[in-house]
């Protein structure tokens, strides 16, 4: 069976500065893989260029043994890719479960059926049962601007699983989240890979919660993968330790 996602030989350079050089990993159905690696080291710009948000300058990448050089973030969408950024993606002044409803037409709707389609894109059902799955029904039709910051990145994640996807790439979720939400959110995204399959690839700086979700780890160190393996491997490396200390 084809990996979910394969990057081979990825490289971005940005001048003389290589961001990203000649990273090569695959993603198996079912993984949940932490990239992780000090302030720098090329995180993002990887899942840009693996989201085709940034044309890479080397390399190819393949979702389920298709190449998918060329395609736009909303044409992986429907290939069942979804992302979530550092940054906040919601929009404060409209409900939860109309982020949720606008995050699944993004995912699904052709510009013919949003001109000509149900307002809602049939998606209200699937948006409730989201909005239910992370624990959010009580703030249903409160405005998202009005959630807690943790809440928030809830919604945000729910808005990038409105895809339906087999491959969710998540920046950074665990970023200025409380303790309490936190378990909340890594007990979510864990439910959501056991029930539905989905894969993940996570970048994340909160060591815990990375080796504590993660069944594998890549580490990346001024753009290249400098480790690789289960959490506690990894969390021993000493190239890993340097790279950290060192950073
Ligand atoms: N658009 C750009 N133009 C020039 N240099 C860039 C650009 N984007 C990123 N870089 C540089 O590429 C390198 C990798 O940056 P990137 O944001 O991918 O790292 P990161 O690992 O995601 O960092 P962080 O953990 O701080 O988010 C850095 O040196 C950064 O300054």
């Amino acid at each position: 069976m084809n990996p979910v996602l394969s990057v081979k030989g990825v490289s971005k350079h940005f001048g003389g500065l290589k961001a990203v050089d000649d990273v090569t990993f695959e993603v198996r159905r079912g993984e949940i893989l932490g990239l992780i690696g000090p302030n720098g080291s090329g995180k993002s710009t990887l899942f840009n260029c693996i989201l085709g948000q940034l044309p890479a300058s080397g390399g190819k990448v393949e979702v389920d043994g298709r190449d998918v050089a060329g395609l736009r973030p909303c044409d992986l969408n429907l290939l069942g890719v979804g992302r979530t950024f550092q940054m906040l993606q919601v929009f404060p002044e409209m409900t939860v479960l109309e982020n949720i409803i606008l995050a699944g037409q993004e995912h699904k709707g052709t510009m013919f059926s949003r001109l000509f389609g149900k307002p809602d894109a049939g998606l209200t059902d699937e948006a409730k049962r989201m909005i239910e799955f992370f624990r959010l029904t009580h703030q249903t039709n409160e405005k998202a601007g009005s959630l807690s910051y943790g809440q928030q990145k809830l919604l945000d994640a729910a808005m990038a699983f409105m895809a339906g996807p087999k491959l969710v790439l998540l920046d950074e979720p665990a970023g200025g989240v409380n303790l309490t939400m936190l378990a909340h959110l890594k007990e979510r995204l864990k439910a959501f890979n056991e029930e539905r399959g989905a894969t993940f690839v996570v970048i994340e700086h909160n060591m815990e919660f990375v080796m504590s979700l993660c069944t594998r780890i890549i580490v990346l160190a001024n753009g290249r993968i400098i480790a690789e393996g289960e959490p506690e491997a990894v969390r021993n490396d000493p190239q890993v330790i340097e790279a950290y200390l060192g950073g």
